[in-house]
């Protein structure tokens, strides 16, 4: 049975007047899995999530989240999500704890809101007026607002954005812990090493597309994985690429007869294969054109 998959899209398309924002994307998320969403700006991915989300209509497609079309989706529907948005709107004049017990009432089976302030790391700022907070709180008060509702479903549209790297590890075991209790998470980062921490599978999508889904250590295929092992030779830099880098560096080793000068073995990051992806699925369509 297809709820299985806490997510199942098949074929989604969205248009605006000048733009078809959503070509044809097919996504599935396994219950209990975080997947990340990748893209360039204006790929597509918020218009998806908030379709998914309920808070868009598609135009085509076939959509089931937690085994309902969001389109028809009630509210014990959507009292099982959780969806931290890119921006929040309101400038509220309740204090940190005051809008988490608060929103913590709209939810059938809430968290403890003295627990969830503190594990997203405001506990001191338990009693501070909402607008004063600096706008890393504010993002971990929306991180606080999202989980609240204890979620089988959990929505991070760039959740670490305006971050200092402690509260960015911090979030990180935040969403280990709610991945261990068994959330579903679906999250849109632009940090690759946000993605390659937390995501058991990635999905690459690009000017509406998607052009690759897979675990971050096997996106781009295994040949894009393929090590670098460069050293300086007697006649310059030397740089070879091979499956076996331990080999050839045993072999270089035996060459030199001890140490190898600047030996350096490389793979490409997550960033370096995003970025190749993202830059051949942009260059397809120029190539196109030009045979034209
Ligand atoms: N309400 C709207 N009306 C018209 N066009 C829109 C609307 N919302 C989004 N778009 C366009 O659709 C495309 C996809 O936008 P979307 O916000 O989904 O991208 P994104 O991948 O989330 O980008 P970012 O990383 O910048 O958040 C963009 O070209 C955007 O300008």
């Amino acid at each position: 049975m297809e709820y299985d998959e806490a997510v199942r899209v098949r074929g989604l398309v969205k248009r605006y007047p000048d733009k078809v924002a959503v070509d044809g994307v097919d996504l599935d998320i396994h219950r209990g899995e975080v997947f990340a969403l990748l893209g360039p700006n204006g790929a597509g991915k918020t218009t998806t999530t908030e379709i998914l989300e309920g808070y868009r209509r598609a135009d085509e497609g076939e959509i089931s989240v937690l085994g309902t079309d969001p389109a028809r989706g009630d509210r014990y529907w959507r009292a099982r999500l959780g969806i931290v948005a890119q921006t929040t709107r309101d400038e509220a004049v309740l204090s940190v704890a005051e809008m988490v017990t608060h929103f913590a009432g709209y939810y059938p089976n809430p968290r403890d809101p003295d627990q969830v302030i503190a594990a997203v790391g405001l506990d001191e700022k338990r009693k501070t007026r909402i607008r004063t907070l600096s706008g890393g709180q504010r993002r971990r008060l929306d991180v606080a607002l999202g989980v609240i509702g204890n979620p089988e479903l959990l929505f991070l549209d760039e959740p670490t954005t305006g971050f200092d790297p402690e509260a960015r590890r911090q979030f990180w075991t935040l969403i280990e812990d709610l991945r261990t209790e068994g959330t579903t998470i679906l999250l849109t980062t632009h940090y690759l090493d946000e993605a390659e921490h937390l995501a058991d599978r990635v999905g690459v999508i690009a000017d509406g597309k998607m052009v690759e889904v897979a675990t971050p250590d096997t996106l781009g295929g295994r040949g894009a994985r393929t090590a670098r092992v460069s050293w300086l030779s007697a006649d310059g830099p030397r740089e070879v690429r091979t499956d076996r880098p331990t080999a050839e560096v045993a072999r270089l080793m035996t060459q030199y007869g001890g140490e190898v000068p600047e030996l350096q073995v490389r793979r490409p990051s997550l960033e370096d294969i995003y970025l190749e992806l993202i830059g051949s699925a942009a260059a397809a369509p120029a190539l196109e054109g030009a045979v034209q």
